[in-house]
């Protein structure tokens, strides 16, 4: 962990250098990835087979046998404790709620005798990949699958990695539960090319959408053009503000829920009080000898994890925008006021009482959020990303002769014959 304090010398090159650490592995992975796309395209699902063998420890019989079957769903549903079920439902409700009301309405503007209108509708196939490397993420389903069935996708299409050929009962149950129309069980830069390309079993899909890792994310900017994506999603981050009244245990706690993810996760605690900052680090330490996945949290923690140490709440915000947290986590006194200084975070959690694992769950925002520094221009995944526009104009005779002239003039001073005389004839010219 690296402890900067903006009153010393040393502060901006160690902050720059916070701000260029290389956790984005995808570049090393580049050669290897478009080896895959390029077996899955010439040899479709023997490829998917043989891949699946290598990477996932697992042969299936035949490339049926990669689909997951509606008997399959139906036994993974019965094995999943009640609570559990409950739980997801409980999630799956306040998702689909949020979702909902981000739809956006169709625009129709009448303009001198012109109708100008927007009108949005769905991509007709949409893929999901849910990460299953290193563990079962059946939250994930949910928010790439919701979205999707809210914004009107016909087919929704998940593909998710089953390391010796098991998948989580909880994860496929949560597929049926967000409306999933078909499963498959392969992962990685595979699973990508499949849905970019298609093979005999698999139909290609218009957009692939969701979380994984440095094959995935740069398997998904290899197909893009070919498919839509959504963000590239490298590994887990949360900047946490937190004032000097803050409880330190939990205050390290938030910063180890994202550490625990990845090694390359990045957990930054920015606070004006030295005091915290000490008892934060120790309360880390100790937290850390505590958890389940003690050795990936400490990884993340040692190599990437940061105190930083601000004269004040100014100072705080400008570090933060320039962090542009995937999370952000807003522990101090009045914090919708801070939080409306800051401009660029994926996701923000205001007060004590809202750590962001209560966002990754059942909240209702997204939880496939922008990482490494994209927050500056890029937003969490939502029913955008499975929409499109499409602009119509209709013009009434009198409206053409208002605003076709002008369109005549612009044509002929761009040398375009045929686009002019295509207006000019109408107007009787
Ligand atoms: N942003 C989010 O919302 C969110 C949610 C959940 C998980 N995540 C992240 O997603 C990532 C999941 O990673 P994961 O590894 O557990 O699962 P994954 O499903 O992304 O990757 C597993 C696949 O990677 C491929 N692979 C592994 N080693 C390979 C190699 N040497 N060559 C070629 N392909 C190889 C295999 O095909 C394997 O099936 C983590 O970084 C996690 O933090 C993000
Ligand atoms: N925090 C992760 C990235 O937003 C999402 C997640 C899934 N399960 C638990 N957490
Ligand atoms: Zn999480």
């Amino acid at each position: 962990m690296k402890r900067l304090d903006t009153t010393q010398p040393g502060f901006a090159t160690g902050f720059d250098a916070l701000l260029s650490s290389a956790r984005d592995t995808t570049q090393r992975v580049d050669g290897a990835v478009a080896a895959i796309i390029a077996e899955v395209r010439a040899r479709g699902d023997a490829a998917l087979l043989e891949l699946t063998a290598r990477f996932d420890r697992w042969t299936p019989a035949g490339a049926a046998a990669l689909r997951v079957s509606a008997e399959e769903i139906a036994a993974a549903r019965q094995a999943c404790r009640p609570e559990l079920l409950d739980a997801l439902d409980l999630a799956a409700r306040r998702i689909e709620r949020f979702h909902a009301a981000q739809m956006p309405q169709d625009l129709v503007l009448p303009e001198d005798g012109l109708t100008l209108g927007l009108r949005w509708g769905a991509v007709d196939a949409a893929g999901l990949y849910v990460p299953g490397g290193k563990a079962a993420y059946p939250s994930s389903v949910l928010m790439n699958a919701i979205p999707a069935r809210v914004a009107g996708v016909e087919r929704v299409v998940m593909v998710v990695p089953t390391p010796d050929g098991e998948v989580a009962p909880l994860v496929l149950a949560a597929a049926e539960r967000a409306g999933v129309t078909e499963i498959w069980r392969v992962g990685g830069a595979q699973a990508v090319a499949a849905l970019a390309w298609g093979t005999d079993s698999i139909m290609p899909v218009d957009k692939i959408v969701g979380p994984g890792n440095a094959y995935v994310a740069e398997a998904k900017r290899q197909v893009f053009g070919r498919v839509g994506i959504d963000s590239i999603a490298g590994p887990s981050e949360v900047v946490v503000l937190a004032d000097a009244v803050q409880d330190p245990a939990r205050v390290a706690m938030d910063l180890l829920a994202q550490a625990e993810h990845d090694e390359a996760a990045q957990s930054i605690l920015i606070t004006d009080s030295a005091a915290l900052a000490d008892r934060v680090a120790e309360a880390v330490e100790a937290a850390l000898r505590t958890l389940p996945r003690e050795a990936i949290a400490r990884a993340s923690w040692e190599a990437h994890g940061a105190i930083l140490l601000v004269r004040d709440w100014d100072e705080g915000v400008r570090l933060c925008d320039r962090l542009a947290p995937e999370h952000l986590e807003v522990l101090v006194a009045e914090p919708e006021a801070i939080f409306a200084r800051i401009r660029h975070a994926g996701a923000a959690f205001l007060g004590e009482w809202c750590p962001e694992a209560v966002g990754d769950y059942v909240a209702g925002p997204n939880h496939v959020l922008p990482t490494g520094r994209t927050a500056r221009f890029a937003s969490g995944l939502s029913v955008f990303d499975f929409l499109k526009r499409t602009t119509w104009v209709s013009a009434t005779e009198a409206g053409l002769h208002r605003v076709g002239p002008a369109a005549v003039t612009l044509a002929e001073a761009e040398g375009l014959g045929a686009h002019a005389r295509s207006i000019a004839m109408r107007l009787g010219q």
